[in-house]
Protein backbone atom coordinates (compact mmCIF):
# COMPACT_ATOMS: atom_id res chain seq x y z
CA UNK A 1 0.00 0.00 0.00
CA UNK A 2 2.95 2.57 0.69
CA UNK A 3 6.71 2.32 0.57
CA UNK A 4 9.01 4.75 1.61
CA UNK A 5 12.53 4.82 1.09
CA UNK A 6 14.99 7.43 2.15
CA UNK A 7 12.28 10.28 1.80
CA UNK A 8 12.95 13.72 2.59
CA UNK A 9 10.52 16.62 2.35
CA UNK A 10 11.03 20.05 2.82
CA UNK A 11 8.19 22.18 3.32
CA UNK A 12 9.09 26.19 2.38
CA UNK A 13 12.97 25.16 2.13
CA UNK A 14 12.69 24.13 6.00
CA UNK A 15 13.75 20.37 6.00
CA UNK A 16 10.32 18.51 7.60
CA UNK A 17 10.86 15.15 6.94
CA UNK A 18 14.51 13.29 6.43
CA UNK A 19 15.68 9.45 4.92
CA UNK A 20 11.82 8.28 6.08
CA UNK A 21 11.59 4.51 5.28
CA UNK A 22 8.34 3.25 6.14
CA UNK A 23 5.82 0.63 4.57
CA UNK A 24 2.34 0.16 5.45
CA UNK A 25 1.11 -2.84 4.55
CA UNK A 26 -2.65 -4.07 3.01
CA UNK A 27 -5.17 -5.13 6.02
CA UNK A 28 -3.22 -2.71 8.41
CA UNK A 29 -4.14 0.27 10.26
CA UNK A 30 -0.97 2.34 11.79
CA UNK A 31 -1.05 4.69 14.27
CA UNK A 32 1.11 7.69 13.89
CA UNK A 33 2.18 9.89 17.48
CA UNK A 34 4.65 12.85 17.52
CA UNK A 35 5.13 15.54 19.08
CA UNK A 36 3.35 19.30 17.64
CA UNK A 37 5.60 20.17 14.64
CA UNK A 38 7.68 16.78 14.31
CA UNK A 39 6.20 16.42 10.46
CA UNK A 40 2.78 14.05 11.30
CA UNK A 41 0.40 16.15 8.78
CA UNK A 42 3.24 16.36 6.31
CA UNK A 43 3.56 13.05 6.41
CA UNK A 44 0.08 12.29 5.43
CA UNK A 45 0.16 15.35 2.93
CA UNK A 46 2.69 12.35 1.38
CA UNK A 47 1.31 9.49 1.37
CA UNK A 48 -2.43 11.60 0.04
CA UNK A 49 -0.04 11.95 -2.93
CA UNK A 50 -0.44 16.27 -2.11
CA UNK A 51 3.26 16.81 -1.57
CA UNK A 52 6.18 15.60 -3.37
CA UNK A 53 9.52 14.48 -1.63
CA UNK A 54 12.65 16.72 -2.77
CA UNK A 55 14.75 13.28 -2.16
CA UNK A 56 14.11 9.51 -1.73
CA UNK A 57 11.72 7.17 -3.78
CA UNK A 58 8.32 5.66 -2.50
CA UNK A 59 4.73 4.17 -3.69
CA UNK A 60 1.31 5.07 -2.78
CA UNK A 61 -1.44 2.07 -3.97
CA UNK A 62 1.21 1.57 -6.61
CA UNK A 63 1.90 5.00 -8.06
CA UNK A 64 5.36 5.88 -7.80
CA UNK A 65 5.16 9.52 -6.02
CA UNK A 66 5.99 12.70 -8.09
CA UNK A 67 4.85 10.79 -10.76
CA UNK A 68 1.97 11.16 -13.28
CA UNK A 69 0.55 8.07 -12.00
CA UNK A 70 -0.30 9.63 -8.93
CA UNK A 71 -3.19 11.34 -10.26
CA UNK A 72 -4.94 7.75 -10.99
CA UNK A 73 -4.71 6.59 -7.57
CA UNK A 74 -5.73 10.21 -5.58
CA UNK A 75 -9.80 9.08 -6.41
CA UNK A 76 -9.06 5.83 -3.81
CA UNK A 77 -7.43 8.03 -0.67
CA UNK A 78 -9.36 9.78 2.01
CA UNK A 79 -7.50 12.60 3.53
CA UNK A 80 -9.52 13.63 6.50
CA UNK A 81 -7.32 16.80 7.84
CA UNK A 82 -8.07 18.99 11.12
CA UNK A 83 -11.05 21.39 9.02
CA UNK A 84 -13.98 19.19 7.25
CA UNK A 85 -13.63 19.45 3.49
CA UNK A 86 -17.01 21.14 3.13
CA UNK A 87 -18.49 24.00 1.24
CA UNK A 88 -20.05 26.24 3.88
CA UNK A 89 -22.89 27.80 2.04
CA UNK A 90 -24.41 24.21 0.85
CA UNK A 91 -26.47 21.93 2.76
CA UNK A 92 -25.13 18.89 3.74
CA UNK A 93 -27.34 17.01 1.69
CA UNK A 94 -25.71 19.55 -1.28
CA UNK A 95 -22.30 18.95 -0.10
CA UNK A 96 -22.95 15.21 -0.11
CA UNK A 97 -24.42 14.95 -3.16
CA UNK A 98 -21.67 16.86 -4.66
CA UNK A 99 -18.92 14.39 -3.78
CA UNK A 100 -21.14 11.65 -4.33
CA UNK A 101 -21.75 12.41 -8.01
CA UNK A 102 -18.31 13.77 -8.58
CA UNK A 103 -17.49 9.48 -7.76
CA UNK A 104 -20.70 8.46 -10.14
CA UNK A 105 -22.23 7.59 -7.24
CA UNK A 106 -26.08 7.83 -7.01
CA UNK A 107 -27.54 10.75 -4.77
CA UNK A 108 -29.42 7.75 -2.44
CA UNK A 109 -25.86 6.68 -1.52
CA UNK A 110 -25.19 10.24 -0.16
CA UNK A 111 -28.26 10.09 1.22
CA UNK A 112 -27.27 7.01 3.09
CA UNK A 113 -24.10 7.91 4.26
CA UNK A 114 -25.70 11.11 6.00
CA UNK A 115 -28.38 8.47 7.69
CA UNK A 116 -24.90 6.45 8.87
CA UNK A 117 -23.48 9.00 10.54
CA UNK A 118 -26.68 10.08 12.29
CA UNK A 119 -27.41 13.52 10.23
CA UNK A 120 -30.56 12.42 8.36
CA UNK A 121 -32.47 14.71 10.31
CA UNK A 122 -30.14 17.91 9.82
CA UNK A 123 -29.16 17.40 5.66
CA UNK A 124 -31.27 20.55 5.07
CA UNK A 125 -28.90 22.74 7.14
CA UNK A 126 -26.33 24.65 5.58
CA UNK A 127 -22.71 23.24 6.35
CA UNK A 128 -21.68 26.42 8.18
CA UNK A 129 -24.68 26.57 10.53
CA UNK A 130 -23.79 23.14 11.95
CA UNK A 131 -21.92 22.40 14.72
CA UNK A 132 -17.76 21.43 14.78
CA UNK A 133 -18.94 17.89 15.62
CA UNK A 134 -21.57 18.04 12.98
CA UNK A 135 -19.46 18.97 10.17
CA UNK A 136 -16.64 16.17 11.25
CA UNK A 137 -19.64 13.99 11.08
CA UNK A 138 -20.76 15.05 7.77
CA UNK A 139 -16.89 14.76 6.47
CA UNK A 140 -17.13 10.91 8.01
CA UNK A 141 -19.75 10.50 5.34
CA UNK A 142 -17.90 12.06 2.59
CA UNK A 143 -14.98 9.53 3.04
CA UNK A 144 -17.71 6.41 3.57
CA UNK A 145 -18.76 7.32 0.01
CA UNK A 146 -15.40 7.45 -1.42
CA UNK A 147 -14.89 3.66 -0.11
CA UNK A 148 -10.85 4.52 -0.26
CA UNK A 149 -8.23 2.14 -0.75
CA UNK A 150 -6.01 4.30 1.54
CA UNK A 151 -7.34 6.20 4.46
CA UNK A 152 -5.29 9.18 5.93
CA UNK A 153 -6.93 10.77 9.45
CA UNK A 154 -5.48 13.41 11.16
CA UNK A 155 -6.59 13.71 14.95
CA UNK A 156 -10.22 13.58 13.51
CA UNK A 157 -10.70 11.85 17.19
CA UNK A 158 -10.23 16.06 18.54
CA UNK A 159 -13.26 17.05 19.77
CA UNK A 160 -16.03 14.10 19.06
CA UNK A 161 -18.49 12.63 21.02
CA UNK A 162 -18.43 9.21 21.97
CA UNK A 163 -20.44 8.21 18.80
CA UNK A 164 -18.81 9.97 16.28
CA UNK A 165 -15.29 8.12 17.67
CA UNK A 166 -16.99 5.01 17.54
CA UNK A 167 -17.91 5.68 13.96
CA UNK A 168 -14.23 6.51 13.20
CA UNK A 169 -13.40 3.38 14.30
CA UNK A 170 -15.87 1.80 12.18
CA UNK A 171 -14.36 3.40 9.35
CA UNK A 172 -10.69 2.36 10.00
CA UNK A 173 -12.17 -1.22 10.32
CA UNK A 174 -14.18 -1.39 7.27
CA UNK A 175 -11.41 0.14 5.38
CA UNK A 176 -8.91 -2.59 7.00
CA UNK A 177 -11.57 -5.63 6.09
CA UNK A 178 -11.28 -4.52 2.50
CA UNK A 179 -8.09 -4.90 2.01
CA UNK A 180 -7.00 -1.45 2.46
CA UNK A 181 -5.11 0.77 4.75
CA UNK A 182 -5.11 3.65 7.82
CA UNK A 183 -2.76 5.86 8.68
CA UNK A 184 -4.03 7.84 12.00
CA UNK A 185 -2.60 10.26 13.08
CA UNK A 186 -3.71 11.19 17.12
CA UNK A 187 -2.68 12.24 20.12
CA UNK A 188 -5.35 9.78 21.82
CA UNK A 189 -3.86 7.39 24.73
CA UNK A 190 -6.53 5.27 22.79
CA UNK A 191 -4.61 4.80 19.59
CA UNK A 192 -3.14 1.59 20.07
CA UNK A 193 -6.36 0.18 20.82
CA UNK A 194 -7.79 0.59 17.12
CA UNK A 195 -4.78 -0.11 15.00
CA UNK A 196 -2.42 -3.05 14.68
CA UNK A 197 0.47 -0.82 15.51
CA UNK A 198 2.08 2.37 16.23
CA UNK A 199 4.87 4.37 15.40
CA UNK A 200 6.39 7.81 16.28
CA UNK A 201 7.93 10.20 14.11
CA UNK A 202 10.63 12.07 16.05
CA UNK A 203 11.43 15.83 14.53
CA UNK A 204 10.67 14.05 10.83
CA UNK A 205 13.81 12.04 11.10
CA UNK A 206 13.11 8.70 12.35
CA UNK A 207 9.79 6.49 12.66
CA UNK A 208 10.44 3.98 15.24
CA UNK A 209 7.94 1.47 16.53
CA UNK A 210 6.62 2.61 20.02
CA UNK A 211 7.34 0.60 23.15
CA UNK A 212 3.91 -0.55 23.64
CA UNK A 213 3.48 -1.91 19.90
CA UNK A 214 -0.70 -2.19 19.96
CA UNK A 215 -3.25 -4.75 18.30
CA UNK A 216 -6.74 -4.79 18.32
N1 LIG B 1 3.92 26.49 5.33
C1 LIG B 1 4.96 26.19 6.11
N2 LIG B 1 6.09 26.92 6.04
C2 LIG B 1 7.17 26.61 6.78
N3 LIG B 1 7.22 25.57 7.64
C3 LIG B 1 6.12 24.82 7.75
C4 LIG B 1 4.93 25.08 6.99
N4 LIG B 1 4.02 24.13 7.30
C5 LIG B 1 4.59 23.35 8.24
N5 LIG B 1 5.85 23.76 8.49
C6 LIG B 1 6.79 23.17 9.46
O1 LIG B 1 6.86 21.80 9.23
C7 LIG B 1 7.03 21.11 10.46
C8 LIG B 1 6.07 19.95 10.51
O2 LIG B 1 4.74 20.42 10.49
P1 LIG B 1 3.53 19.39 10.56
O3 LIG B 1 2.28 20.19 10.43
O4 LIG B 1 3.76 18.29 9.60
O5 LIG B 1 3.70 18.82 12.04
P2 LIG B 1 2.70 17.95 12.93
O6 LIG B 1 3.52 16.86 13.54
O7 LIG B 1 1.52 17.53 12.14
O8 LIG B 1 2.29 19.01 14.04
P3 LIG B 1 0.98 19.15 14.98
O9 LIG B 1 0.97 17.99 15.94
O10 LIG B 1 1.20 20.44 15.66
O11 LIG B 1 -0.23 19.18 14.06
C9 LIG B 1 6.83 22.12 11.57
O12 LIG B 1 8.07 22.41 12.14
C10 LIG B 1 6.27 23.32 10.87
O13 LIG B 1 6.76 24.50 11.45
Amino acid sequence: MVSLRAVSVDVERTPVLRQLDWDVAAGEAVGVLGANGSGKSTLLSVLATLRTPCSGTGTVLGARLGTSACAAVRPRIALVGHSPALYPQLTLEENLRFFARLLGRADCASDAALEAVGLAGACRRRAEECSQGMQRRADLARVMLVEPQLLLLDEVHTGLDQESVGLVDELIAQVCQRGGAAVVVSHEQRLASVTDRVVRIVQGRVIVPTEREGSR
